[in-house]
């Protein structure tokens, strides 16, 4: 199966490499080229703009930043709509809102295209390791063709129906998780001004009912002040941000959430946007003036 690609970032290249290491062939593009040439090093091909590569290629992945990306590398000229049209598909994997999601879908469709969204519930690892959980939703058939290529990137695809769904799913479950990130932050700053041990704090957490996957990966780095991105911080906030307004659009109360988006936006704000979101804990124990170094 050939396969073009849309943004080579932490989670693009990786799902890229994976893809290549699986058999497939594939056309990379990044809007900053040279990045191209690890993976080309890997087999790819490069197209030296999306449109040559949806050219090139029946389906087209892209793992973009945000929204305004996700919309420039289709809207913007030698974008996507300028190749798109019957007998391709283009999907799109980044985390962004409904209305962006629609809004591609429509302008592909109203070209003969099929449109996909699915966004990805997983990190670096996870994309590196094919372990990524894939909230898939818009065109059933593009769904089925590209099962092959979501088999090789997750360990689990959901189709969950029509276009907003996946990205819905999406935000609410990142929503959570940095909820989940800023209770833990606040944890481990409590407990080390209370004269605790926080790794033995971890050590509990690891035990009792709210053991998870996270805390586990991210509180002993923490405790280290090791934020190399895997889950760069501005993008949480931005999946904050979006998850939040979707609270607004349905008046759902999120009060837990708007605080931690308040954190997240403080460490944005002092500079820790392109370090691992779990750098939320640097805002949280200055605030709280900790112990610890
Ligand atoms: N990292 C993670 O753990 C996860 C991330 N996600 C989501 O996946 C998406 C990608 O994340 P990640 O790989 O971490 O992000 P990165 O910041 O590492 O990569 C972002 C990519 O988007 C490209 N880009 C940014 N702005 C534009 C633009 N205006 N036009 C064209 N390309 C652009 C960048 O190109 P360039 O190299 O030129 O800057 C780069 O390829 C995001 O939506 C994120 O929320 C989802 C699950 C997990
Ligand atoms: O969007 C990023 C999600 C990161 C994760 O699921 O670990």
């Amino acid at each position: 199966m050939e396969v073009g690609f849309l943004g080579l970032g932490i989670m693009g290249k990786a799902m890229a490499a994976n893809l290549l290491r699986h058999g497939f062939r594939v056309t990379v593009w990044n809007r900053t080229l040279s990045k191209c040439q690890e993976l080309v090093a890997l087999g790819a091909t490069v197209g030296e703009t999306p449109a040559a590569v949806v050219a090139r290629c029946r389906y087209t992945i892209a793992m973009l930043s945000d929204p305004s990306a996700a919309l420039s590398v289709v809207f913007d000229k030698d974008g996507v709509l300028e190749q798109i049209g019957d007998g391709k598909g283009y999907v799109d994997m980044s985390t962004v809102d409904a209305a962006t999601s629609s809004k591609i879908s429509e302008a592909v469709k109203q070209k003969g295209g099929a449109f996909l969204e699915a966004p990805v519930s997983g990190s670096k690892k996870p994309a590196e390791d094919g372990q990524l959980v894939i909230l898939a939703a818009g065109d059933q058939a593009l769904y089925d063709d590209m099962v092959p290529a979501f088999d090789v990137l997750g360990k689990k695809s959901f189709f969950l129906g029509e276009i907003g769904n996946g990205a819905n799913m999406k935000l609410v479950v990142n929503m959570i998780m940095g909820s989940m990130m800023n209770a833990l932050s606040e944890g481990l700053s409590l407990a080390d001004n209370s004269g605790l041990n926080p790794q033995t704090l971890l050590d509990v957490l690891d035990l009792g009912a709210i053991a998870n996957p996270m805390f586990k990966l991210k509180g002993p780095s923490i405790l280290k002040g090791s934020y190399n991105p895997a889950f760069p911080l501005k993008h949480q906030q931005k999946d904050m941000r979006l998850a939040l307004s979707l609270g607004d659009e349905n008046a759902v109360a999120m009060p837990v959430a708007a605080a931690s988006n308040e954190a997240f936006k403080k460490a944005r704000s002092l500079g820790l946007g392109d370090l691992d979101f779990s750098a939320v804990y640097e805002v949280i124990k200055g605030a709280s003036g900790s112990n610890q170094a």
